[in-house]
């Protein structure tokens, strides 16, 4: 459904991402892993068009988005979380998936009534009217998934979705997480919970310094000298 191909990012001296080529296959869930600057967040604002590639391409169903807007990848069915929320505070829960993700193009009833059917969709836990200011860590979390869902994305992409929740919240997100995927969507997740991504993931890729270390089943990579060596640790 996409693929890089020896897709490279220089920030002065440092290659963030270094001549990474993957694949991601419709209907699966893809983990991306990797020590901390890796190269994980930008490779996904590599795929999502917020940052133009040093060298190489990005291919969705069939077609060369490289040097693509993010507005217009997202209309084509990509979407992305971003690791830090940052909703509109003043904002409600629902006005915020409204604003951030449906726009101006809708009806303002019928944007509403979408963006509520999503936070429904993402099982968002607490009442829609409350302003962004005054939620919790998992309601920030879900709200973020919700406006990325709200677009009707074919791909998700989800950066660190449960970090900073606890085992009990974590486990009601995978839950989504799973959810989502048997609705079709497919999946390519930035985690650092082993648990998490090992249980999601059909697949995982370990990136190190910008580069692909290893990819396989979440089986193949856990038992991969190299990775435990990184980043898995005995
Ligand atoms: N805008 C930028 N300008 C300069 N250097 C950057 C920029 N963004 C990332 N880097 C550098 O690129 C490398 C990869 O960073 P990146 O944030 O993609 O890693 P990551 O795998 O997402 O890490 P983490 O798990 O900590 O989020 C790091 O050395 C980082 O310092």
């Amino acid at each position: 459904m996409l693929k890089t191909e020896n897709l490279t990012k220089r920030f002065g001296s440092v290659v963030a991402v270094d001549d990474v080529s993957i694949e991601i296959p419709e209907g699966e869930i893809t983990g991306l892993i990797g020590p901390n600057g890796a190269g994980k967040t930008t490779l996904f604002n590599l795929i999502t068009g917020f940052y133009t590639p040093s060298n190489g391409t990005v291919t969705y169903k069939g077609e060369n988005i490289t040097n693509v807007a993010p507005h217009e990848i997202s209309k084509k069915g990509v979407s992305r979380t971003f690791q830090v929320p940052k909703p509109l505070n003043q904002l409600s829960v629902t006005e915020n998936v409204v604003v951030g993700a449906l726009g101006e193009g809708k009806g303002r009833q019928a944007a509403m009534e979408k963006a509520n059917d999503t936070l429904d969709r993402v099982n968002f836990q607490g009442d829609y009217s409350m302003t962004a200011n005054s939620l919790n860590v998992g309601q920030l979390k879900r709200l973020e998934i919700a406006k990325a869902v709200a677009t009707d994305p074919d791909l998700l992409m989800l950066d660190e979705a449960v970090a900073g929740l606890n085992p009990d919240e974590r486990g009601k997100l995978v839950d989504v997480i799973e959810k989502l995927n048997n609705q079709g969507i497919t999946i390519l997740m930035v985690e650092h919970v082993m648990e998490v991504v090992m249980g999601l993931s059909n697949r995982v890729i370990v990136l190190d310094e910008g580069k692909v270390l290893a990819e396989g089943t979440p089986e193949e990579v856990q038992n991969d000298d190299e990775v435990i060596e990184v980043y898995l640790g005995t």
